[in-house]
C-alpha cells in the first residue's frame, strides 16, 4: 500500500497482516483505479494470483465491479450483489477520503453461498455470538494500529526525559541527530517526531547511508536525470529528498557518508534545494531532516573524516539513546510490549516462563531491543506449551557462547538453562549471585513454590535457603508469584 496510503501512517507491512487476518476478502485500489492491496481472502475466494493484480486498473480486470462505482461516484455501495471471476458476491465498497480529498476506494466481499450457509445456520443465539464475535474483530483492528504504532515503550529516566522533547520540538523543523547503538530504537524516535509534527500526512522517507554503495548513495539522495550513468533508468529517477518533499527524511548511520557527499548534503540542506545527478533543473526542497548515527562525530571532525559545518547543520538538537544493557529495567516492559504485539500479529496468547525471563533480563543482548524483538518472536513461534521456555529462544543465544568461550563448561547436568551464558562479567560475587537466584527460582518453580521440596532439590539446609532468600528477596519476588 502506498503512495496517498503511506500517509495513514501505520506500517504497511503491519496492515497488511491485518487485513490478511480478515476472513472477507478486502480490496484497495487508489485514485485512479489501480489495485493496491489486495487480501489474501480475496485472492482466495476470486481464484486470482494477487501480486499479478496489483499494479494494474480495476478498469481493466473489473470494469463492472462495485469498487470502481464507489470510485467513480464517490458514494458508498451497501450490499450490492457482483458477479465475477465466475462467482456470486455480496459486496461494500466505499470511496476513500483523506484530508477531503478522494485517494482511492475499497471494498470487502463475502461469497454468497457462505452468507446462504450462514443465514440457514443462523438462530438467535448463533447470531449474537456472531455479533460478539464481529465486536471483538472489530475491537481487535481498531485498537491494532495504536498498538504497534511504535510509539516508544521505556521506563528508562534518560529515554523518557528525551521524549518529553519530542512534543516540543517535533511541530518545529528544527534538525534532529539522534545518538545510540544499532538497535536502540533510533527510528522509532524518529517516526514519532514526524508523526506528532505537522508534517503528517506527507511522505516520511528513510534511507540507510551505510547500507547503499558509496557510488549510488548520491544518486540515491538526490535522484538522476536520463543517461547520468551506464545503467541509468531512462526516464531518470526521484532521489530520496525529492520522495521526502513535503515531509522528512531520516538519514540512517550519516557517520558512514563519505566526506565529498557530506558537503553536497550540505548546501542542499543550506539552499533548500537541489538538482539531480547529471540535471539541471534546480528543484526546491521543503524537507525535515532527523539523522541518525552510531558513530563518534566529534571525534570523526577532530580526524576530519565528518565536516563540523554539516555537523552543526544536522544537530539543532540531539537525542542520546542509551544501550539497553545500561536499562535493564526496559527490558520488562519492551518484553511485553513485545507479546502483546506479537498476539495480535500471530493470534494466539502466549507468555513467558520465569526462567526465560531471567535468562533475558540477564543476556547480555548486544544488539538491543532489536535483537531482543527477534529472539522473542523466535520463540513465541516456537513455543510448544502457552509460555515461551529457555528452549524455545535461539540456540546462538542459549548456548553459542558456552561452546565458544569455556573449554570446561561449568554445568554439564542436564540442565536446560545454559547458566554460564549468564556470565557476561568476570565478576565472580555477581556471577555466583546470579547462579544462586536462578536456580533458587528453578527450584520454587519446579516444587510449585514448595519451599521443602525446593530445599530439597538444591541440596543445601534450610536455614541456608532462607538466608539466600532473604539476600535476594528483590530478585526473586519479581518472579514469584
Ligand atoms: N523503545 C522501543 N519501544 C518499542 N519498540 C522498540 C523500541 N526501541 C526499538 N524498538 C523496536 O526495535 C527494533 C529496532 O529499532 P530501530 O530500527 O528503531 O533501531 P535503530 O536504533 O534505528 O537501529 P539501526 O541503527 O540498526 O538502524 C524495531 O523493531 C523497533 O520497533
Amino acid at each position: 500500500m502506498e503512495s496517498a496510503f503511506s500517509s495513514f501512517h501505520v506500517d504497511k507491512d503491519f496492515l497488511s497482516v491485518i487485513f490478511d487476518s480478515i476472513h472477507d476478502g478486502i480490496k484497495i485500489v487508489d485514485k485512479d483505479g489501480k489495485f493496491i492491496f489486495i487480501n489474501r481472502s480475496a485472492e482466495k475466494n476470486m481464484n486470482i494470483v494477487r501480486d499479478e493484480w496489483i499494479g494494474r486498473s480495476v478498469h481493466e480486470l473489473l470494469p463492472e465491479s462495485i469498487i470502481l462505482k464507489a470510485l467513480k461516484t464517490e458514494v458508498p455501495q451497501i450490499n450490492k450483489h457482483s458477479f465475477v471471476c465466475n462467482k456470486n458476491f455480496i459486496v461494500h465498497a466505499s470511496p476513500l477520503t483523506f484530508k477531503g480529498k478522494l485517494v482511492g476506494a475499497i471494498s470487502t466481499h463475502k461469497d454468497e453461498d457462505e452468507i446462504e450457509s450462514l443465514k440457514a445456520s443462523f438462530d438467535h443465539f448463533t447470531l449474537n455470538k456472531y455479533i460478539h464475535f464481529l465486536e471483538n474483530e472489530l475491537h481487535r483492528v481498531q485498537i491494532l494500529p495504536l498498538e504497534m504504532k511504535g510509539f516508544v515503550v521505556s521506563k528508562n529516566s534518560t529515554i523518557v526525559n528525551e521524549l518529553s522533547k519530542i512534543k516540543k520540538l517535533a511541530p518545529t523543523d528544527i534538525s534532529v541527530l539522534i545518538r545510540g547503538e544499532s538497535g536502540v530504537g533510533k527510528e522509532v524516535i524518529a517516526r514519532n517526531i514526524h508523526e506528532l509534527s505537522n508534517r503528517i500526512g506527507n511522505p516520511y522517507i528513510t534511507i540507510n547511508c551505510a547500507a547503499i554503495p558509496e557510488n549510488l548513495l548520491e544518486s540515491e539522495l538526490f535522484g538522476y536525470e536520463e543517461g547520468a550513468f551506464t545503467g541509468a533508468k531512462r526516464s531518470g529517477k526521484k532521489g530520496k529528498f525529492e520522495l521526502a518533499n513535503g515531509g522528512t527524511i531520516f538519514l540512517d548511520e550519516i557517520g558512514d557518508m563519505n566526506y565529498h557527499l557530506q558537503a553536497k548534503l550540505l548546501r542542499v540542506l543550506q539552499q533548500k534545494e537541489l538538482v539531480r545527478v547529471g540535471g539541471e533543473e534546480t528543484i526546491p526542497l521543503d524537507v525535515r531532516v532527523i539523522a541518525a548515527t552510531n558513530k563518534d562525530l566529534v571525534s570523526m571532525i577532530q580526524h576530519n573524516t565528518f565536516r563540523e559545518d554539516l555537523y552543526y547543520r544536522i544537530n539543532g538538537i540531539t537525542f542520546n539513546i542509551p544501550p539497553l544493557r545500561e536499562r535493564k529495567m526496559d527490558i520488562d516492559i519492551l518484553i511485553s510490549h513485545f507479546l502483546k504485539e506479537f498476539s495480535y500479529k500471530y493470534n494466539k496468547k502466549i507468555g513467558i516462563s520465569k526462567e526465560a525471563h531471567y535468562f533475558l533480563l540477564n543476556h547480555p543482548l548486544p544488539g538491543n531491543v532489536r535483537e531482543l524483538r527477534n529472539v522473542l518472536e523466535h520463540g513465541f513461534v516456537l513455543a510448544e506449551t502457552n509460555e515461551i521456555e529457555i528452549e524455545d529462544l535461539p540456540k546462538s543465544i542459549t548456548s553459542g557462547q558456552i561452546q565458544e568461550s569455556s573449554s570446561a563448561p561449568l554445568f554439564t547436568s542436564d540442565e536446560p538453562v545454559p547458566l554460564s551464558t549468564f556470565f557476561d562479567s568476570m565478576d565472580l560475587s555477581e556471577n555466583i549471585k546470579k547462579v544462586e537466584i536462578a536456580l533458587i527460582i528453578k527450584a520454587l518453580t519446579k516444587s510449585n513454590n514448595n519451599r521443602s521440596k525446593a530445599i530439597k532439590m538444591l541440596g543445601i539446609s534450610r536455614q541456608s535457603f532462607y538466608e539466600r532468600l532473604k539476600k535476594y528477596e528483590k530478585e526473586i519476588a519479581q518472579y514469584s508469584n
